[in-house]
């Protein structure tokens, strides 16, 4: 019997981490696009020692308990860990490692690409391209606000938010702004930033950037009261977590002339169903939470989550850790 320490991985996911895992680890995995049943999950991860997962799956008392004493490090291959119970990991001992820094930059590209989609039209425009509705050249059709001399402001001054702030800089924004728990001098200098309370950003700016993590603070915090407070032509983008706006909310400031356009990246629930009130809206532009779907970002989440893991499973600091707060 293999004396090597098993690990269950809950999806197809680049080759990376697997082939590291397997230097190391009896691995087994379930090996497709479409997400584990619940049930086969808790069956499949009894008595392993450790769980690579995903966001999608929902890592709780019931997951840790079905896995048993043996199970030592659950590795995330995420950024967000909001699917992941952390204090029933701690109370059971079990390590949590997950994937910051190696994904900023692709997720902060793609926060602009749907700036750009959003505030640009490109959805109307490509329908209108694909639905022969491009006439002739017009003056005064599909104009949008530009990113010139407009006033960005960011929610959430993380990784994250900061990466964007530089993706920005070259689009000649006039002004950038900054709001989150706490100031963070020396990155907003570098970068050019303005911190300011979450009202004056909500109420200044032309772009509103939802660059928070999911946590109880922040759940539905983009809500009537905050669409209120923005500009009735603002553009709000989220490419955080779905769970960070009221969607009723979010589809009656867009309706009502409240706010000027959203583009999202996720939403609640994922996917979107295709009936939902939003999709009717062509100021309104979403994607399949793909932020972090470059094929680089991709590979090296795997392969951080894999060294995360094994790091936990030798007994040594793993190289991304979070800890219940
Ligand atoms: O890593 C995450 O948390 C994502 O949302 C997808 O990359």
């Amino acid at each position: 019997m293999s004396t090597k320490p098993k690990v269950f991985i809950t999806r197809r996911v680049p080759e990376s981490g697997p082939t590291l895992l397997k230097t190391q680890c009896e691995v087994a995995q379930w090996n497709k696009d479409d997400p584990i049943p619940r049930n086969e999950l808790l069956s499949s991860v009894k008595g392993v020692d450790a769980l690579f997962c995903l966001l999608t799956e929902k890592i709780d008392g019931e997951l840790l308990d079905a896995a048993g004493t043996s199970l030592k490090v659950v590795g995330t291959m995420s950024v967000g860990y909001d699917h992941v119970d952390l204090q029933a990991c701690a109370e059971r001992g079990v390590k949590v490692g997950f994937t910051p820094n190696v994904l900023t930059n692709a997720v902060a590209e793609l926060t602009v690409a749907l700036l750009l989609a959003t505030s640009r039209r490109l959805k109307e425009a490509i329908r209108a391209v694909e639905n022969g509705l491009w006439g002739t050249w017009k003056p005064m059709w599909l104009c949008g606000p530009g990113l010139e001399g407009s006033t960005v402001g960011i929610v959430g001054f993380g990784r994250i938010g900061m990466a964007v702030a530089r993706c920005l800089k070259p689009f000649a924004v006039n002004c950038m702004l900054y709001t989150d728990f706490a100031e963070r001098p020396a990155e907003a200098k570098e970068i050019g930033a303005e911190f300011r309370s979450l009202d004056e950003v909500l109420a200044a700016s032309d772009f509103v950037l939802a660059c928070v993590a999911l946590t109880p603070d922040t759940k539905e915090m983009f809500n009537k009261d905050l669409f209120k407070k923005m500009k009735k032509t603002s553009v709000f983008i989220n490419t955080s977590r779905g769970g960070v706006v009221q969607q009723d909310d979010l589809y009656q400031a867009l309706v009502s002339g409240e706010i000027g356009a959203a583009g999202l990246d996720v939403t609640t629930p994922e996917p979107l169903p295709t009936d939902s009130p939003l999709l009717t809206l062509d100021n309104c532009v979403a994607l399949p939470h793909i932020a972090s779907a470059t094929h680089n970002s991709r590979g090296a989440m795997s392969e951080l989550t894999a060294r995360n893991i094994l790091s936990a499973l030798n007994s040594q600091p793993m190289p991304s850790e979070i800890k219940a707060s």
